[in-house]
């Protein structure tokens, strides 16, 4: 059986078990890491172009040694006056391909709009309005949005499965 060695670049629980769940329906035996890697964007980003570029960096600067390293981006861009949450995804490989992939997006409450647009990260912001601590570890901004329909994690498994297919397409 074909043994691969992927890592994800974030020590977010809601990125990893999105990874690891995708990797693990997989028919190959994959030996998942992760690690910490810059995103050399915003903390938060606030376009798509941003959060896209946030997470094919978080990719890049993970890869080492690996056979393929994954990353993923949360952001927010505005559409129309309208203040949306925004999700992006990157797979890159040690034989120098780069996918890339989007995941759900969906407006934000004004009340957080101009949190945000007062220079607030989307974290915290979420944490406040929801009156509970470490929102985007677990459910995340989409699960409170949705309550609880489609928490953090199964919205970057989403992604995740956009990055994994395009990569075995090409892979043998
Ligand atoms: O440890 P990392 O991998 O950086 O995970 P993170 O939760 O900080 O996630 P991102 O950096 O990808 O997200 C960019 C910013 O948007 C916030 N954010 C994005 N999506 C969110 C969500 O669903 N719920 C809460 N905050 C979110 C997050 O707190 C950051 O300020
Ligand atoms: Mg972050």
């Amino acid at each position: 059986m074909k043994k691969i060695r992927a890592v994800i670049a974030s020590k977010n629980p809601a990125k990893i078990n999105a990874v690891s769940s995708i990797l693990a329906n997989l028919e190959w035996t994959v030996d998942l890491s992760a690690v910490e890697a810059a995103s050399g964007v915003s903390e938060q980003p606030f376009s798509q172009e941003e959060t896209r570029q946030g997470a094919k960096n978080r990719a890049a600067n993970a890869l080492g040694d690996f056979d393929f390293a994954i990353g993923l981006e949360g952001g927010v861009y505005e559409m129309e006056g309208i203040l949306y949450l925004c999700n992006w995804g990157a797979l890159t490989t040690k034989d120098g391909r780069m996918y890339t992939a989007a995941g759900a997006q969906i407006p934000l409450p004004k009340a957080i709009a101009d949190k945000l647009y007062s220079g607030a990260e989307l974290g915290p912001v979420m944490d406040d309005y929801a009156n509970e601590i470490g929102i985007r570890h677990h459910k995340g901004a989409i699960g409170i949005l949705t309550d609880g329909a489609v928490n953090r994690g199964e919205m970057f498994s989403h992604v995740v499965k956009l990055l994994i297919g395009q990569y075995q397409l090409d892979s043998d």
